[in-house]
């Protein structure tokens, strides 16, 4: 193989082979494989309960695989690896529960995001390094929170605490981020800036999202994949899954595709 060939092969960032997660006896994942690569905006999808927070809870250590391999950067296998061993590998997760300190400033939660050590006092009192306040710089304006640097945190609007709390994960500068139905509640506006903020941070890293909205996935993704009942039903463009008869019946409907 040439060199050249090998700089423009896709690398994966995580692989999954049949992954099962297991509650007592009822399988939530039911072996399951997946692939997501780098600088991907990659949409998981599927009815209520098909298991695709499951699956995100099993990428992040949430929750433990009961089989299968979760191999990230084609080294290193996550199973057994603790929440914050995988958040050091560069697997950052941003839930759907609220981490935002509302009474600190924006630019401030994005500096606390940043540091290893979380304790809040050292961190305020000290003065940010050139290198710490310029980070900070670049990420208030990919978030579209700059004006809103010094404004408290809980006056924001519900669409720039999602953004705040992306930019806070994205401090961590991870290779994977997942993101669990993260325009939920919003704006139509709102909806159209997270898809843009989305397709620059796939500059910077893969992105794996569980969402519901179809328009959306529509416009922002390159890669779908289908779950059911814990299991795989398929992959592809939206092009592709929304032409498949199995999807058709146990998700998308007809009608929807029709509209
Ligand atoms: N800790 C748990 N213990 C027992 N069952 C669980 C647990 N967590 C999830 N489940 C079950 O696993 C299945 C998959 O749940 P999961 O939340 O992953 O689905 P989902 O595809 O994300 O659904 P939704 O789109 O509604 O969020 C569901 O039947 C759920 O009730």
């Amino acid at each position: 193989m040439s060199q050249a060939t090998v700089f423009h092969k896709q690398e994966a960032i995580l692989k999954a082979s049949q992954v099962t997660v297991q509650f007592g006896g009822f399988k939530a994942i039911d072996n399951f494989s997946f692939r997501i690569d780098d600088h991907e905006i990659h949409f998981l999808i599927g009815p209520n309960g098909a298991g695709k927070t499951t699956f995100l809870d099993a990428v992040c250590g949430k929750t433990s695989t009961t089989s299968g391999k979760l191999l990230f950067e084609n080294q290193t296998e996550l199973f057994k690896k603790k929440e914050f061993e995988i958040v050091r590998l560069g697997i950052g997760r941003k839930f759907q529960a609220p981490s935002i300190f509302t009474n600190l400033s924006v630019a401030d939660n994005l500096e606390l995001a940043m540091k290893q050590d979380k304790r809040l006092l050292p961190i305020l009192k000290a003065k940010r390094n050139g290198g710490e306040e310029s980070s900070i710089e670049e990420m208030l304006k990919l978030i579209n929170l700059k004006v809103a640097r010094n404004q408290e945190a809980g006056a924001l609007s519900h669409g720039q605490k999602q953004w705040l709390e992306i930019g806070m994960v994205m401090m961590q500068q991870p290779h994977l981020l997942l993101l669990d139905e993260p325009i939920a509640g919003m704006t139509e506006e709102e909806e159209e800036k997270t898809g843009h903020l989305l397709c620059e941070l796939k500059k910077k890293c893969a992105i794996l999202v569980v969402e519901h909205n179809m328009d959306f996935v529509r416009s922002f993704s390159d890669k779908v994949t289908v779950m059911h009942q814990g299991q795989w039903l398929c992959d592809g463009t939206m092009e592709d899954v929304q032409e498949n008869d199995q999807v058709l019946d146990v998700y998308l409907g007809r009608r929807e595709v029709n509209a």
